[in-house]
């Protein structure tokens, strides 16, 4: 095997050495892969018509040269054929080396891995002999929700009685609501419980973690946990973790997490730990289930029937549909959606109340203004009813800051209070969310009740809302419940700002989402089996009629379908429009900003602001951390964001500042590189704010939008993608990520991957087929190739299946 690193161009000699003691013909060679790049030529013009012959020690050379501009990897089969003799009769064999050829910037070598990747091996446990605990510092200003009671937690041999397949297979109602979400529950913190285990460091010196004292807090240790930003495990602040020193089993020492970045976290331990710390000390660690987050939805699914939330949740199993309400003639606050009947409908109805008590619902695909319908009933609502109390709330913590920000265009600050859980880093603030939410200085803090309830509007992640639940605030205090990116929470977890806190019979309820975005993630297949996976906002769409289209209309009393996309070129949308939703969705974006990259000079094809950028890279890893990136991508990426930025101001094309692109990848360690390549672009470049360049996962971006967004799909080994589907990592084979990437940008998407791996998926498979018909494919390519190894093979009467097998196999390239 050779590797070599250049620019464009290189030349190497390769030897055919005859190292028997009998004379052979050379008869013929091929390379078998990037014809395109790889000319081999040789003095002598070796063929089946002019064979060389190369007696015992005899070496002959051969000239591999490789033409590239395209940065990438490249590895190539060649195929030598000797004969023995030159008689018809006599059978040829073969010798199959392996070449590979990388074209890569200054900038790619840069990222490139900083340590060869060394998975931790996965600890055999035995079973724990008792011993001591000495508990640890927790983070200042970290309040956990100490008292919600403990909602019974059984023990191992109960959850076997419970596990009921009755119940299971029964389909949810009312009668068993309670029960079939604490048992579904159940199976998903088992499996957290199964999952963090994996996770643990065992007490054993060659396998051990090494921490060391943070050098900004002496107080603290730092311990490495590579995959930990991709919740791998999933540890977040005021998490506890034990560890004891190596060769120790009598005294374990409880660590508070004070922050997680990267891959690693700090910790804080007793003096006790503290005063014997030496630097380099070693430890096994066990990491533990934060079971916060099931308590409160354990608790949601309990509080439900008790606070009789079946009329807010089952309400039309009679004949009780209300009867059409009284529709004000509101005054906007954003005037143009009083130009879209649908969405100035949907803010009557939330105002008049139409639906309650059920909930209101607003569904439809991206970008047709759904949180901004939200956002406007809010407004609404807290403008015409004096005594109303607004709780506004999503699944994350992105989503909530986005509809926050939005609420206070309009209302006066001190109306509206943001708070947010102890455990998300105060860093992650938004500067213009500070004069309003419950940070101060570097703490959190978490008012009395008599405080929170002076605000009119509260906004929380859903599992926040459980705090105000934990903090005494009275049913009925919030009088309207509304819920946005719906579709992305298990229903246990939307239920929670509701249970407790609503009245079921006056209280009124607005969810918003899209079914075909990001849904529910749940580890426990068998909680995905039984039904958990739907969300509350699905489930009510598909199994109460009041929701559905009758006669081929919704009724406007309680859902609203919006279908007029506001945001993105058609070009950007005609993919997700046809394979997820019909063709219903409207292009009704503004036309001068949806039509401000048509005339870019780096489009593939004018009038066509998608590109498709092929780019053949490896993913790979580096030291002990699981996360993959993909060197080449972010090469092939920084190159647009230059030109990009270098295009901003020029005559007929629109401005254009950091802040108006966004990128997105599956994987933590890619979101690094970028950040990281982003840093000397715009040291290189003197470009300004190259902070407000939002680079993140598809998570972050749902219900984000930016004028120009590339994604990078990382995967560039189809191997890989089984593995991804397990940890629900990646794009390939995702849809609903696919969906979710491809609808954030409003004038340019740029998409870079490799296709042959893209291409083993039906979803990306169309994308990539509608850039090649359309003109915005560039980058390289493959498709010819493979029909041009299958006869060069033939040629040499090779098997296919053992060449190729061996190109494809990740392994193979260490092998050598
Ligand atoms: N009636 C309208 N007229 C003009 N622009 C609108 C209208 N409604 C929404 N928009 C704009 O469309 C864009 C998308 O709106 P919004 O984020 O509310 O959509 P969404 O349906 O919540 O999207 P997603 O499903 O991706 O979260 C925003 O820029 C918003 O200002």
């Amino acid at each position: 095997m050779f590797l070599f690193y250049f620019f464009q161009q290189c030349v190497i000699k390769l030897n055919v050495k005859n190292t028997g003691t009998e004379p052979v013909y050379f008869t013929y060679y091929t390379a078998l892969h990037w014809l395109k790049y790889f000319t081999l030529m040789d003095e002598h013009k070796v063929t089946k018509l002019s064979p060389l012959s190369l007696k015992p020690g005899d070496s002959y050379e051969i000239q591999v040269q490789f033409n590239c501009s395209l940065v990438g990897f490249y590895p190539a089969t060649l195929a030598f054929e000797f004969k023995p003799d030159l008689q018809p009769s006599s059978a040829a064999f073969y010798i199959v080396r392996f070449i590979e050829a990388q074209c890569i910037t200054s900038l790619g070598l840069e990222l490139a891995p900083e340590a060869p990747y060394k998975p931790r091996s996965l600890p055999v446990w035995t079973a724990e002999a008792p011993c001591e605990i000495v508990d640890g510092q927790q983070p200042e200003g970290y309040h956990p929700l100490l008292n919600i009671p403990l909602i019974q937690t059984y023990s191992l041999p109960y959850i076997c009685v419970l596990f009921r397949r009755a119940l299971l297979e029964s389909p949810l109602s009312w009668e068993n609501y309670t029960e079939k979400f604490e048992l579904l529950l159940y199976l998903e913190e088992l499996q957290m419980e199964v999952d963090i285990k994996r996770y643990n460091i065992p007490n054993d010196e060659k396998e051990c973690a090494v921490m060391y004292q943070d050098p900004q807090n002496k107080k603290l240790l730092v311990l490495e946990v590579p995959g930990v930003s991709e919740n791998r495990p999933s540890v977040l602040r005021g998490d506890q973790l034990l560890v004891c020193p190596v060769g120790e089993t009598k005294v374990k020492y409880r660590g508070y997490v004070h922050c997680v970045q990267l891959d690693q976290v700090k910790l804080g331990f007793s003096s006790k730990l503290l005063d014997r710390f030496i630097e380099g000390m070693q430890f096994s660690v066990e990491f533990t289930v934060n079971r916060l987050t099931v308590r409160l939805q354990h608790r949601a699914a309990e509080l439900a029937t008790t606070h009789r939330l079946g009329k807010v949740f089952h309400v039309f199993t009679g004949s009780t549909i209300p009867t059409f309400p009284v529709l004000c003639l509101c005054k906007l606050f954003d005037c143009k959606l009083e130009r879209n009947p649908e969405q100035y409908r949907a803010v009557q109805h939330i105002v008049a109340g139409s639906s309650k008590p059920a909930p209101y619902l607003v569904f439809g695909p991206p970008g047709t203004g759904k949180t901004v319908t939200l956002v406007e009933a809010i407004k609404q609502i807290e403008k015409t009813e004096h005594s109303c109390h607004i709780l506004a709330c999503a699944p994350s913590n992105s989503a909530t800051d986005l509809l926050c920000k939005k609420i206070l265009e309009h209302v006066d600050e001190h109306k509206v209070y943001r708070m947010y859980a102890s455990s998300w880093d105060p860093k992650m603030v938004p500067g213009e969310l500070k004069a309003c939410c419950n940070l101060v200085g570097e703490c959190y803090t978490f008012p009395a009740k008599e405080e929170l309830m002076k605000y009119r509007i509260m906004v929380t992640t859903l599992f926040t809302a459980g705090r105000l639940v934990t903090g005494g605030i009275p049913t009925g205090h919030f009088t309207h419940v509304f819920v946005d990116e719906a579709g992305h929470a298990v229903e246990p977890e939307c239920v929670i700002p509701l249970a407790g806190l609503l009245n079921a019979e006056s209280g009124q309820v607005v969810l918003a989402g899209d079914p075909k975005q990001l849904g529910p993630i749940l580890r426990s297949p068998f909680a995905l089996k039984f039904g958990m996976g739907i969300s509350l906002l699905e489930r009510l769409m598909t199994d109460f009629p009041v929701y559905c289209k009758e006669d081929g209309v919704f009724n406007n009393c309680f859902v609203t379908k919006l279908l007029c996309n506001y945001r993105s070129h058609p070009a950007i949308l005609k993919v997700p429009n046809e394979l997820f939703y019909d063709g219903e969705l409207q292009v009704c974006a503004d036309e001068i900003l949806r039509n401000s990259y048509c005339r870019w000079e780096y489009l593939p094809k004018m009038g066509f602001p998608v590109i498709f950028h092929g780019v053949a890279g490896i993913d790979q890893r580096e030291k002990t951390s699981p996360s993959f990136f993909n060197v080449a991508e972010v090469e092939v990426l920084m190159d647009y964001v230059r030109k990009l930025l270098l295009s901003h101001g020029k005559r007929g094309l629109s401005t254009i500042a950091p802040r108006d692109i966004g990128i997105i990848a599956p994987y933590r360690k890619q979101v690094q590189k970028i950040r990281k390549a982003l840093e000397k672009v715009g040291k290189d470049f003197k470009f300004k704010n190259m902070n407000t360049l939002k680079v993140g996962s598809v998570e972050e971006f749902q219900g984000q939008e930016r004028k120009v967004i590339m994604v990078s799909t990382v995967r560039s080994s189809p191997d890989y993608t089984d593995y991804d589907k397990m940890f629900n990592l990646g794009f390939v084979k995702n849809e609903k990520r696919f969906n979710v990437a491809v609808t954030r940008a409003k004038a340019l998407l740029i998409v870079v991957g490799n296709p042959v791996v893209l291409n083993t998926d039906p979803t990306w498979a169309h994308f990539i087929k509608y850039c090649q018909d359309e003109g915005g494919y560039t980058g390289f390519t493959h498709a010819e190739e493979d029909e041009d190894v299958v006869a060069r093979l033939a040629v040499l009467s090779l098997e296919i299946g053992s060449v190729i097998q061996q190109q494809l196999d990740p392994e193979w390239r260490s092998d050598m």
